[in-house]
């Protein structure tokens, strides 16, 4: 530990000041701290922790000025997580008690915001040493709050980049299944693109490049439109109302594609909400039935088709229970799976996700695709998705499924199709994004989310 955190510890109940419980930004501050903890300790979902409906009650507390901040700390403190720890461990003499939990979350939400947010060092350390003297659990380290804050203030020009060099920002058993899969260069690509936040994706109903200049955005490869930077809510641009549009990251879209031409086909989008996929398949003029477990999801699903104008029949069923009259010509499974790809977005599923549950949705996925194959006819393709980095849940799942289901073929998907297929073709003619891939320049401009795509075909 530093001379001035040593002091710091020593001289603490005389050089600091009373907590102040109302202090302004104390709430938002404690809402991140418990948040974080509900992310990391308890493996919460920060969606969930900070849905404007159903979120956390210390969340839904805040006006929505502190509700963004309390998502920007968050994300933040998430994105950059170990190279924080980093920074905060170089400044102790020692570790943190194992059981000082809210000690560490209580620095990690300061240090986020004075190495990465638009906030002022001296407000972020003020409120850290308010909010840990107001907490009995921390009161007694307020010193040590105060001055392991104030060092790494002092010194963060010159230790954060190298920091950022020298940690990947990954669980390290993420990190070790990345090396195993992709090797260490690209694995290391791809946890350098997870810093950086994704831009986002519009699908469009037509004319790509058209939407692209009106809303000021790129006309991707893949048939989309990428905005790099928005102002205001997405809501508010121009074509949202008219349904001519929908958020869906450049990889999400790829899947729909590859059933080819399916206009007057009956196709089956088997996990279809929040519905991006299912509209792709109704806009390409599929007679489209959706199915989805999750009654609210399903609503979302419905009022997403309305503003769309675009046509789907919605069963609320468990896939497993579903036995249709008639099988379909296509069927896409979108599967529910660990979605480690889309980490950019959602830089909490690392650290409330383990092994286990992508191994659990390994096995999930397998039965699906095995119930996917009794819907669909003889000759009939079948996509088989999900926005997992994973072979567990992509390539070697593949593989086991084709050698246990003869009566399935490998489909190869082809650049003759799809040319911007060629850079994401596996041997086997599937496909594999990564957040390092679709490179357009600057990061904040480049990257997709990491996605598997399978295309078979019912003997
Ligand atoms: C990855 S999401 C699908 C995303 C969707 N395809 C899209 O593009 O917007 C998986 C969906 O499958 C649903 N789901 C999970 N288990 C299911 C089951 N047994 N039957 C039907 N839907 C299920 C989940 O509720 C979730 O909405």
């Amino acid at each position: 530990m530093n001379d001035g955190v040593r002091r710091a510890r020593g001289g603490a109940k005389k050089s600091l000041q009373k907590p102040a419980a109302d202090a302004p930004g104390l709430a938002a501050r404690r809402a991140a701290a418990r948040l974080l903890a509900a992310v990391v300790d308890a493996k919460t979902s920060l969606d969930g922790l900070t849905d404007h409906d159903h979120g956390h009650p210390q969340f839904l507390a805040l006006d929505m000025r502190d509700r963004a901040l309390v998502r920007a700390i968050l994300t933040t403190a998430l994105r950059y997580r170990n190279t924080i720890e980093a920074l905060i461990s170089a400044r102790l003499e020692r570790p943190l008690p194992t059981n000082a939990r809210s000690l560490s979350h209580i620095l990690h939400v300061a240090a986020a915001q004075m190495l990465f947010l638009d906030v002022p060092d001296s407000a972020a350390v003020d409120l850290a040493v308010t909010h840990a003297k107001a907490d009995p659990r921390t009161a007694r380290f307020a010193a040590l709050v105060n001055g392991v804050l104030r060092e790494i203030a002092r010194r963060k020009e010159r230790a954060l980049p190298a920091a950022l060099a020298q940690t990947i920002d990954t669980p390290a058993w993420f990190y070790e299944r990345l090396v195993a899969a992709y090797g260490d260069e690209a694995a290391r690509a791809i946890a350098d693109a997870y810093r950086t936040e994704a831009p986002i994706d519009l699908t469009v109903k037509s004319d790509a490049e058209g939407w692209a200049e009106r809303l000021g955005g790129i006309a991707l490869p893949t048939g989309g439109v990428r905005l790099e930077a928005l102002e205001g809510p997405v809501t508010q641009l121009p074509g949202f109302s008219d349904g001519e549009w929908w958020v869906q990251d450049a990889a999400a879209s790829i899947p729909a594609q590859l059933l080819g031409d399916i206009s007057g086909l009956r196709v089956a989008d088997l996990c279809a909400a929040p519905g991006g996929k299912t509209a792709q398949l109704a806009a390409a003029g599929a007679q489209v039935t959706a199915l989805e477990l999750s009654p609210n999801r399903a609503k979302r699903l419905k009022a997403n088709l309305e503003r769309l104008k675009l046509e789907a029949e919605v069963i609320v069923t468990d896939l497993f229970a579903y036995e249709p009259t008639e099988k379909f010509d296509a069927v896409l499974l979108d599967a529910p799976c660990s979605s480690t790809g889309t980490v950019r977005r959602h830089p909490d599923v690392l650290w409330a996700k383990g092994v286990e549950d992508i191994e659990k949705l390994a096995t999930l996925q397998a039965r699906m695709l095995e119930k996917a194959v009794t819907l669909v006819k003889p000759g009939g393709r079948i996509v088989f998705s999900n926005c997992s980095l994973d072979p567990l849940e992509g390539e070697t799942l593949y593989q086991a499924f084709l050698a246990a289901n003869p009566q399935v073929e490998n489909d190869p998907v082809s650049v003759d199709e799809l040319s911007f297929v060629a850079s994401f073709l596996t041997p086997d003619g599937a496909l594999r994004t990564t957040p390092a891939g679709l490179d357009l320049g600057a990061p904040a401009r480049s990257g997709l989310d990491g996605f598997y795509a399978a295309r078979m075909r019912l003997r």
